[in-house]
């Protein structure tokens, strides 16, 4: 078990296909007790093969709306038709069995995070630069050219973000993957090195 001595969730944000989930799946495989991924609820069906409480926890509209009108939620936000949040009570109950809770958010979750007073650490991973994040983006191979264009607009904001004094507790460029995993581990970890 890693020596983690801050336990406040981290909140990891970045443009998509930057790298957070290459750095922080790094970060679950070295130190597989101390870490965790917080799960999301969502009003959307389950694709094949995920599992409700693993993957996400799937509900019903009014069992989401109920949550969010009792102020369930840490943040929570609409894509399509489907609707997806953070619960304070997931949080809870995972840091709960020890772990430190990683959140994978957007911008406007970090903004709402931030707004709720919950107590966080913020990493922004950010890309060398605008050429190399479309790169990893075609790369992946996971998107059309539209959601590609999309997500390339949406990471100028998501930069222009960043760049606000105070919102992010560290920067990391993710340009040579050791290297920025190695900022990464040494931001969560606080204090010495650990050995795994
Ligand atoms: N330092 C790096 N150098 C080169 N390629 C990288 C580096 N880090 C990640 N990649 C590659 O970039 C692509 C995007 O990475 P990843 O899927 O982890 O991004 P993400 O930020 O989690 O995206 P999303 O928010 O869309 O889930 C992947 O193909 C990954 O292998």
């Amino acid at each position: 078990m890693a020596p983690v001595r801050d336990s406040r969730p981290i909140v990891i944000s970045g443009p998509s296909g930057v790298g957070k989930g290459t750095l922080y799946k790094l970060l679950f495989q070295r130190y597989p007790d101390a870490f965790t991924l917080s799960v999301s609820h969502t009003t959307r069906g389950p694709r094949p093969g995920e599992q409700h409480g693993v993957d996400y926890h799937f509900v019903t509209k009014d069992a989401f709306l109920e949550l969010k009108a009792n102020d369930g939620f840490v943040e929570n936000a609409q894509f399509g038709d489907n609707l997806y949040g953070t619960s304070k009570a997931t949080i809870e109950e995972q840091s709960a069995k020890g772990k430190t809770v990683v959140l994978d958010i957007e911008v406007e979750g970090v903004k709402q995070i931030k707004a709720s007073g919950f107590p966080a650490r913020y990493v922004f991973i950010a890309p060398p630069s605008e050429e190399e994040l479309e790169r990893r983006l075609r790369g992946r191979g996971t998107e059309t050219e539209g959601s590609i264009q999309k997500r390339l607009e949406r990471a100028k904001v998501e930069l222009e973000y960043a760049k606000v004094p105070g919102v992010h507790d560290r920067i990391i460029v993710n340009n040579d993957l050791e290297t920025a995993y190695k900022e990464l581990e040494e931001f969560v970890l606080v204090g010495p090195a650990a050995s795994a």
